[in-house]
């Protein structure tokens, strides 16, 4: 048998057929790869091709007429035996496809022997989902999700031998409240099929059936919160589909479900929101007072329109120009060397985040010895803002695809909060038409960018609603201008867009949990041929 790179041997090494031509196919369990190559000298470079074992979807014994390819002579001299391995195949920006190809050989046992080797090496692969858990959510975005799910996913679930209990959500917060209900220990992940919405309710059950279980009060805003190492899965289905596409790069349920299937495991920040000691909720994505939450609380009244609810309030909300006068205190992340003006992003593998994650670990260790947070300076910004947005991640997503802070970590342990100040509404145009190209978004004299593990927000009105019994006078006051578009006066409170969920209270303390949960995701990858990427599309070219 012929040796690997230093002196390794491979675990099978066999003359089997692709396509037309014989390759000699080698499966090389230490580098995890299934390889072939052509046997005919000279062996240029660049000849090798590869799929990762860790990118192999299935493997199957095939009934070779049915698979049959223009293989010329071979088939009329003997009966052959074939195997058709399943495989991810990278396409463009970032969407992955089932790719397969089938490997002939005349002989049953070699045939047999590989079936039984890439089976093996599959069912090794631990962080792979064997038993899922799907909520599927009928009315989210277009309303897709049932077809999406029946269509797309369940089709390539059941080819990875992954067995699913579906639930069909009937009403908001079904999947939320079931969580608390079932035994979720015996499930290897939970896949929600809808938008940021459905994510939020899922995490919210988890998350909170976690604290539950481990007796967390999730009212005391400074508890060490339990991490939830059950991942979730996100089908995208939804109007927004942030969450997907920040830490998958694409809003594409194909390539989701095969990130579900391989085992991908992403970390990520959550943000707990208090008020008064009592929990409200908790945030991956958008913490947005002023512009996107005058959106979130105008688009509930538009559900009927789909996605599109969102131009309509978003224009209707851009001419309202209202802003919002308040004080936010705020801790800088000093744990973190990244800052929301770098120009790298996170990605998979990011560094930045291992570094936290190692923090994360040292902390653990200590036994959960309280940092200094309560010693730590805190920072105070008054003013008066036509947007405050906090993000523990980029928050991209088709509409923006760098997204609210293009720098901003899937999980150091830190949220970037965007202070955008009254300015003219051509500049607020400005910026906002930032979201949308590659110039620096935070480049504008009344756009302030910290990074922060934790902030409290209070508006104007609340602190006078506090001292001054003339707050009756001020809330009709605020009503009249409610009433009148053009009016950009600052009494009335805005509304907290907390994920695309609206809260009640205007005064919030937040503070971030650095990888409290985990995704099915790996990040965004580098948008470079990698290896794994060459071989695949150089697969096609030699067959
Ligand atoms: C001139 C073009 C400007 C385009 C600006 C596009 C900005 C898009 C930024 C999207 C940021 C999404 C952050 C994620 C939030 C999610 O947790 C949440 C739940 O799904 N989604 C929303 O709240 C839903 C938020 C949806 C926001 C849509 C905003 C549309 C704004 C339109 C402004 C039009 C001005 C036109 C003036 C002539
Ligand atoms: N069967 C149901 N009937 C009504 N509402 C539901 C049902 N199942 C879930 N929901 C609620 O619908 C809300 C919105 O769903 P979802 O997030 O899937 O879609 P979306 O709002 O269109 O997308 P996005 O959140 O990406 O903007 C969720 O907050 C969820 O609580
Ligand atoms: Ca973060």
């Amino acid at each position: 048998m012929e040796r690997l790179p230093g002196g390794r041997r491979p675990r099978l090494v066999s003359s089997l057929g692709l396509g037309r031509r014989s390759w000699e196919v080698t499966l090389d369990d230490e580098r995890g790869r299934l390889a072939w190559r052509d046997p005919r000298p000279p062996r240029r470079a660049g000849e090798n091709c590869f799929v990762p074992i860790s990118e192999i979807i299935a493997v199957e014994e095939t009934e070779f007429n049915k698979k049959q390819r223009n293989i010329g002579r071979w088939h009329k001299m003997a009966k052959l035996h074939a195997f058709t391995v399943y495989y991810v195949k990278k396409a463009r920006n970032h969407r992955w496809r089932c790719s397969d190809m089938t490997f002939w050989c005349v002989d049953e046992p070699i045939c047999n022997q590989w079936i039984q080797a890439l089976k093996e090496l599959l069912e090794m692969q631990k962080s792979r989902p064997k038993h899922l858990l799907v909520y599927i959510n009928p009315y989210g975005g277009k309303r897709q999700g049932k077809r999406i799910y029946e269509q797309k996913v369940a089709p390539l679930f059941s080819m990875a031998s992954i067995s699913t209990d579906v639930v069909i959500t009937e009403h908001a917060n079904h999947a939320k409240d079931n969580l608390f209900e079932v035994n979720i220990y015996k499930y290897d992940g939970v896949v929600c099929v809808g938008g940021d919405g459905m994510f939020s309710e899922v995490m919210h059950g988890l998350i909170g059936r976690m604290q539950k279980d481990s007796g967390i009060d999730q009212n005391n805003p400074k508890a060490s919160l339990v991490q939830c190492n059950i991942r979730i899965g996100i089908i995208p289905a939804g109007s927004t589909d942030c969450i997907c596409y920040s830490t998958v790069g694409i809003s594409d349920p194909v390539t989701s479900a095969l990130h579900i299937i391989v085992g991908d495991c992403q970390p990520l920040d959550v943000s707990s929101v208090h008020h008064n000691n009592t929990f409200l909720k908790y945030s991956v994505s958008l913490l947005g007072y002023g512009f996107y939450g005058d959106i979130l609380k105008d688009s509930e009244k538009k559900r009927w329109m789909g996605p599109m609810r969102y131009d309509y309030s978003g224009f209707k909300t851009f001419l309202s120009h209202h802003y919002y006068e308040g004080t936010i205190a705020y801790q800088p992340a000093k744990h973190t060397h990244g800052s929301p003006r770098d120009k790298e992003s996170c990605r998979t593998g990011c560094y930045i985040c291992k570094k936290s994650e190692k923090q994360l670990a040292e902390q653990h260790k200590e036994c959960g010895l309280k940092h200094e947070e309560g010693e730590e300076e805190w920072k105070v910004v008054k003013g008066k803002f036509l947007a405050i947005n906090a993000v523990s991640m980029s928050c991209a997503c088709p509409r923006s695809p760098k997204g609210l802070s293009p720098a901003a970590h899937l999980a150091d342990g830190s949220a970037d909060l965007i202070l955008v100040r009254k300015c003219s509404r051509f500049d607020f145009l400005r910026y906002l038409v930032r979201h949308t190209n590659q110039d620096d978004q935070f480049d504008f004299p009344f756009v302030d960018v910290y990074r922060v593990k934790c902030f409290q927000f209070t508006s104007k009105l609340s602190e006078d609603n506090e001292s001054n019994v003339m707050d009756i006078v001020k809330k009709r006051f605020g009503q009249f201008c409610r009433d009148h578009p053009a009016c950009c006066c600052n009494i009335v409170n805005s509304t907290w867009n907390c994920d695309g969920e609206t809260l009640d209270s205007s005064a919030i303390e937040v503070r971030v949990h650095c990888q409290l949960m985990k995704l099915f995701a790996r990040g965004i990858e580098e948008n470079c041929k990698d290896e794994a990427a060459y071989s695949q599309s150089s697969v096609e070219q030699l067959l």
